[in-house]
């Protein structure tokens, strides 16, 4: 009977069950999409039972139609959109509040506070990151601030792995790994510990946190009651925040290997080793996974805004019907014709942290057409990972010769080519697109000995797809500088 590895990818928009042989090529997939609620401007919210059900019907919806035996599963590995907040009562197992969402901006105010009370250094030598409403703990603070509580010690706080690792086990394992604890703002990277300072600091119970564990290290049992019918008792040996477990899945194993994710944003990471490296414009440093009690660190570039306009422009402005339609679209103009979108609807992250921003459009003529603004939005995905890939040279001193890609967006191949383009970098995809998924499923069969060594890992790599430069050099920079400025422009008008 053939073995697998079971693994679950919870995005910002949708759920993902995966299954990966011994050779690491991905044989199953089932997918559910769920609601996103936007309550107020710049806030973003899921309902995280919601996501505990999507999580029950696609590995359900994976076994039975594609007749899989629960005993064909040696691990399962959790990967997550990483900061998203839950806070949940341990006693009725019900969340006091919706999942908070990375990209959400209601705790702005809490972490305003912070930055004018000079707080900024001490946090960022702590925890490698910068005092923003993206990270979990000031969303922690809000919820506790917003909801009525009858008893904190009953209160458990989650990222989206720890919730799932609690709803698989049937309440029995609080538990997160290394790399999404480094995503809360009270995890101590060098001392690899909770923060007790910060704790104070976000006024938050220590009560509430889960145990940090390594990335691949058997936390615990699915209760196999739980996924009805299936009698599905297997190790949860896998945990990674999803950016993290890309970089595991694209084989990122060595210092200075940078990759690039393109899905509702865009983050890009570069393996540091066994050192944390501190960014002083605007990279983020980060846990990129612990094995065998030993952590590997990493320098992330944020970009809060990518695949997502591409959303907005279907479901907002009603431009198509289907993300697929954007490429043929963009293809119809030769040129950008000087329009620009900058996307900055929950502000602007790496290298800006521009909170305030919001998002604009600029070089209308009467001659713009649809096709431009779809244009100018891919185009705007382009030209931020080119920005956070300026810092990163800037700041880590690297000279790349191709970028290792992977994410829902990367099937655009205007947006690869012209990725490649404006950075004049080849681009490499993989041949396994669910690189993250992928990186979870590595992790837990570590764990399990369904994979021996890294080593074995590295050798199953391999790629699809190369694109190669092909723009001039004028037209490259004048294209750079038209968004430079718009970007300017942006953040002067608030
Ligand atoms: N062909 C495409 N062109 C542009 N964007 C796309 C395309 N296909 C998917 N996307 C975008 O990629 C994102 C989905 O990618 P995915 O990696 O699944 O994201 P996540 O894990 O954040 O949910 C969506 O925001 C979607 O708009
Ligand atoms: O859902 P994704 O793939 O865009 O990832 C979200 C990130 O983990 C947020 O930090």
């Amino acid at each position: 009977m053939e073995e697998f590895i079971l693994s679950i990818d919870q995005g910002t928009t949708s759920t993902r069950a995966i299954l990966f042989d011994h050779q690491g090529k991905l044989r199953y997939v089932s997918q559910r999409e769920f609601p996103q609620y936007f309550p107020h401007p710049g806030w973003v919210e899921h309902d995280a039972k919601q996501i505990w059900n999507t999580v029950i019907e696609v590995v359900q919806s994976l076994f039975i139609e594609n007749n899989i035996k629960p005993e064909q599963i040696k691990g399962i590995g959790i990967t997550n959109q990483r900061e998203t907040t839950v806070v949940w009562d341990k006693i009725t197992g019900e969340p006091i509040y919706h999942a908070i969402v990375w990209q959400s901006r209601q705790s702005q105010d809490i972490c305003d506070q912070l930055i004018d009370e000079g707080y900024s250094e001490f946090i960022q030598k702590k925890t490698g990151l910068l005092i923003n409403p993206y990270f979990s703990a000031s969303k922690i603070r809000w919820i506790l601030d917003h909801v009525e509580i009858k008893d904190k010690n009953n209160l458990l706080f989650g990222t989206i792995d720890t919730w799932l690792v609690w709803k698989l086990t049937g309440g029995k394992v609080h538990v997160t790994d290394y790399s999404n604890a480094s995503r809360t703002l009270l995890y101590n990277i060098h001392e690899l510990k909770w923060d007790q300072e910060l704790l104070d600091l976000f006024d938050i119970p220590s009560s509430m946190l889960p145990e940090v564990k390594d990335s691949s290290y058997i936390y615990g049992y699915s209760d196999e009651t739980l996924l009805t019918g299936l009698h599905f008792k297997a190790p949860i040996s896998g945990i990674a925040g999803d950016q993290q477990a890309s970089l595991f899945g694209q084989t990122c194993f060595h210092d200075g290997d940078v990759k690039n994710t393109y899905g509702t944003g865009c983050f890009m990471l570069m393996n540091t080793g066994n050192k944390p490296v501190s960014s002083k414009n605007g990279l983020l440093t980060t846990i990129a996974w612990g094995i065998d009690g030993q952590v590997t660190y990493a320098l992330e570039g944020s970009v809060f805004v990518a695949g997502s306009v591409m959303q907005w422009l279907r479901d907002g402005l009603k431009l198509f019907d289907n993300v697929l339609e954007s490429e043929n679209m963009a293809r119809q103009l030769n040129d950008n014709d000087g329009v620009y979108l900058v996307p900055a609807f929950v502000g602007l992250g790496t290298p800006y942290w521009d909170n305030d921003a919001r998002g604009t459009m600029f070089g209308l003529t009467r001659g713009t057409s649809r096709n431009h603004i779809v244009r100018a939005a891919l185009e705007s995905i382009a030209y931020q990972s080119k920005d956070v890939i300026e810092t990163m040279k800037e700041e880590a001193h690297i000279t790349l010769d191709h970028l290792s890609v992977d994410g829902g967006a990367t099937s655009n191949d205007f947006l690869m080519q012209f990725q490649s383009d404006i950075l004049n970098t080849s681009i490499v995809c993989p041949q396994v697109k669910e690189t993250t998924a992928l990186g979870a499923a590595y992790l837990a069969g570590l764990a399990v000995g369904f994979w021996k060594h890294q080593e074995e890992i590295a050798k199953m790599h391999s790629i699809m797809k190369t694109y190669q430069p092909s723009m001039k050099e004028d037209l490259r920079k004048k294209y750079y500088q038209g968004w430079l400025k718009a970007v300017e422009a942006t953040r002067v008008f608030k």
